[in-house]
């Protein structure tokens, strides 16, 4: 123990028994719902998941995955990857960055922290950029706390704000985009109004424009650096409003992928390229789909795509992206201090751990599980094995997507006895529920089934044990309701395909009594 009395030494469980392999499977987007056609894991053959729940009552618990339990701001807040991974990962609750940019907000301190000092050293001569996610959903961001930092930006010096959109679609409704871009047009007339020079400068959808995670696909970045940066892109247009507009009445689009477009004068000139001398603030809270334009718009030395031009900006994140690679440099507000999460306490206590997911999940089971650390606490004691995503598709046509390739990899790891925890991610029921596709979400759901399956026998040949659980629901629920719990109608009379998380509850499956 160290003088100030705390020590990593792990004392026994009471009742666990020691030395046996656990295995701890994360079922991203798989929450507990009433059954109905809607609910793609109960339509779905899932004899697993289904055998689990008629368990004895000691082995499972229903917990709550959203709201102040999990540390968001209230209890409308969906859950959401980050925060259910940061809260397995280290065991306790923490307000997450949403909670600390409101509170940062509402006390005008983000205007006295060293972030906003160094962006605000571009405002008399350059020009302010804001980047990041226009919608409510509250996953990576918030309109109001746009808003907020729109005014209090202007109040502070800001002469010139240039706003480089991301539509949604994903944490709120396909088509909602319209009205965000309608709203933020609307302040930003207001600021012209007090003479404030601010304007939509670019924009795109968000799952086809900047906000890639994990290295899965840098061409999104790249899409995202040309029309922000460049103030090139395939769309051009005089208001941000026709834009959207305009790339919605392509019958497939959608706002998660609309087209990267961006502002032109009556001359055709971009209205608000990123230039030396200005400010960069990229205004999303949530790490892991910033943490690539971050490195695009830090590092000196960058291959991930020819950046062309590298305009000498000064550049703030919202929060710190990465404690580990201290990503980005300069930021507004302090991102919550993760701690002694189980693994650094697993490394301690010689304690080896396997953890594995695809591309687009593998952060959440190393990086978000680690408190937002990239790499290893002790890397001869830890082993994480990344399978490639499929790049360039949406999920819904390969809805089985690599769970397979996960539970080989869990099975393996747990037969070859090297491991005392093997953790997973498998990603189906939430990837392929962000797509809307009622169908494709259901084959996603049994896919992941068939994974839990054969990583649970793998447990069974070693007399292991296992922990299976859920970040959020997602796949769960697929439609908008109404407050009575009926599906909402559009004013067409048809159903709203919900693409978001959910408030539900998740399960939490134990192979002992606890
Ligand atoms: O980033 C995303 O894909 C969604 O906004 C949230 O999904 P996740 O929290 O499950 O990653
Ligand atoms: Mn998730
Ligand atoms: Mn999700």
């Amino acid at each position: 123990m160290s003088s100030s009395g705390f020590s990593w030494k792990l004392e026994d469980h009471p009742k666990l028994p020691k030395g046996k392999t656990v295995a701890v499977v994360v079922l991203d987007g798989w929450g507990e719902a009433n059954p109905d056609k809607y609910n793609c894991i109960h339509v779905a053959e899932t004899p697993t998941m289904d055998s689990l729940k008629k368990g004895a009552p000691e082995k499972w618990r229903l917990v709550r995955a959203h709201g102040t339990a999990v540390g968001l701001p209230t209890e409308d807040d969906m859950g959401n990857s980050e925060v259910g991974h940061n809260a397995l990962g280290a065991g306790r609750i923490y307000a997450q960055g949403a909670k600390l940019v409101d509170f940062a907000l509402a006390s005008g301190k983000i205007y006295e922290g060293e972030g906003f000092k160094y962006i605000k050293e571009c405002f008399d001569k350059g020009t302010l950029h804001l980047i990041g996610l226009l919608s409510d959903g509250g996953v990576h961001s918030r309109l109001d706390q746009l808003q907020l930092l729109l005014k209090g930006a202007s109040e502070n010096g800001a002469k010139r704000i240039r706003v480089h959109v991301l539509t949604d679609g994903r944490d709120v409704l396909d088509g909602t985009s319209v009205g965000f871009v309608e709203t933020l047009e609307n302040d930003l007339s207001k600021l012209r109004e007090k003479g404030v020079d601010a304007q939509i400068a670019s924009g795109g959808g968000r799952m086809y424009v900047t906000m890639d995670r994990y290295e899965n696909d840098w061409g999104v970045v790249k899409r995202g650096w040309d029309a922000q940066v460049l103030g090139g892109a395939p769309h051009k247009f005089q208001t941000a409003v026709e834009a959207v507009k305009k790339l919605r009445e392509d019958p497939n689009a959608n706002d998660q992928y609309l087209p990267p477009f961006v502002i032109v004068d009556e001359s055709g000139k971009p209205v608000g390229p990123i230039l030396d001398g200005d400010a960069v603030v990229t205004f999303n809270f949530r790490a892991d789909r910033m943490v690539m334009i971050a490195k695009a718009l830090e590092y000196e030395d960058f291959d991930k795509f020819d950046r062309v031009r590298v305009p000498k900006i000064h550049y703030a994140g919202m929060l710190q992206y990465d404690g580990e690679l201290k990503l980005p440099k300069h930021y507004l507000v302090d991102p919550p201090e993760i701690e002694r999460t189980s693994g650094e306490y697993l490394v301690h206590n010689g304690i080896r751990t396997f953890a594995c997911s695809e591309t687009v999940k593998f952060g959440h089971v190393t990086f978000f599980w680690n408190g937002n650390r990239s790499g290893y606490f002790d890397a001869s004691m830890e082993e994480y094995v990344e399978i490639p995503s499929d790049a360039g598709i949406t999920f819904n046509v390969q809805p089985k997507m690599k769970a397979l390739e996960i539970a080989e990899k869990a099975r393996d790891a747990i037969l070859s006895r090297k491991f005392d925890q093997v953790r997973v991610n498998l990603p189906n029921g939430d990837m392929v529920g962000h797509t809307g596709d009622i169908e494709a979400t259901v084959v996603a759901c049994k896919a992941a089934d068939e994974a839990v399956k054969m990583i649970l026998d793998a447990i069974e040949q070693v007399g292991g044990i296992y922990v299976v659980t859920a970040d959020h629901g997602n796949a769960e629920d697929m439609v908008k309701r109404n407050k009575s719990g009926q599906p909402a109608l559009d004013k067409n009379g048809n159903i709203q395909v919900l693409t978001s998380h959910t408030l539900q509850p998740v399960w939490n499956f134990l192979s002992f009594s606890s």
